[in-house]
């Protein structure tokens, strides 16, 4: 379960809306994507989603308490099209996931099918002056989800994989001295969803473009086993982070477009 600083008992997400009343509120995130209802935009192939990454942008990863985070130094690692009216940098990238040899675990769903992970691409509007006037800002974030499903090992992921028993407590921190292009990370098929929606934690402010990968990528179960070398503090003391995935939320009349 979710631990929220003020309380000693961890707080679920079914209690956010106590502290952060926007949890209720009218673009909230995760959903559950409908693909019979999700409509086909011609205008989002017409300005394809352009993704340019360096391959040396990542700096570190950490164990925030709730999530490995690799940190990423956001020269060069721009976004734009599809949905976006403007540039969007990569600032982060993190994941959610389920419990050990689930299914659950991914945030979105898909006519309510679960995938044991879900990585999330978080960039913020250039339009801003850092990510941090951007994080609340209705047109502040963007943020690229890839759903993971259990197969074969994802080279790509793997240096990073390998790098979680190394942050195993909150603000652990791990320098990357090698070169790493996290565009190896999403699927070779680059169709999605996109919807307005929010942060999926805590503050849960409403200003995310979601663009949902429509493709999983395959990583091993031993690389989904590594997130749980990841560890927070549970009720009964530290244990494995697992569960940090919040549940999808209500639609409230939103449009989910499609490539
Ligand atoms: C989508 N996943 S999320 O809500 O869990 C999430 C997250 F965990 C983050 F850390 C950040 S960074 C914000 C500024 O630092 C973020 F934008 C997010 F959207
Ligand atoms: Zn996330």
């Amino acid at each position: 379960g979710f631990l929220q600083v003020a309380s000693p008992v961890p707080q679920g997400p079914n209690k956010w809306h106590e502290q952060f009343p926007i949890a209720k509120g009218q673009r909230q995130s995760p959903i559950d994507i409908v693909t019979s209802n999700a409509k086909v935009d011609k205008a989002l192939s017409d300005n394809p989603l352009k993704v340019s990454y360096s391959n040396n942008c990542c700096q570190s990863v950490t164990n925030t308490g709730a999530s490995f985070q690799v940190v990423v130094d956001g020269a060069g690692t721009e976004i734009s099209g599809g949905p976006l009216d403007s540039t969007y940098k990569l600032v982060q990238f993190h994941a959610h996931w389920g419990p050990l040899g689930g299914d659950e675990g991914s945030e979105h769903t898909v006519d309510g099918v679960t995938y044991p992970a879900e990585l999330h691409l978080v960039h913020w509007n250039q339009k801003y002056k850092d990510v941090g006037e951007a994080v609340d800002k209705p047109d502040g974030l963007a943020v690229i989800g890839v759903f993971f499903s259990r197969g074969k090992e994802h080279a790509g992921f793997k240096p990073i994989s390998d790098l979680f028993a190394k942050v195993p407590r909150k603000a652990d921190k791990v320098d990357i001295s090698f070169n790493y292009d996290p565009a190896c990370l999403l699927p070779a098929r680059r169709d999605y969803w996109t919807y307005l929606g929010s942060l999926t934690t805590p503050p849960l402010f409403e200003s995310v473009t979601w663009i949902v990968m429509k493709d999983p990528v395959e990583v091993s179960a031993e690389q989904l086993a590594a997130l749980r070398n990841l560890l927070w503090e549970t009720p009964s003391g530290e244990g494995q982070m697992c569960n940090n995935y919040r549940p999808p939320q209500p639609l409230q009349g939103r449009l989910v477009r499609s490539t």
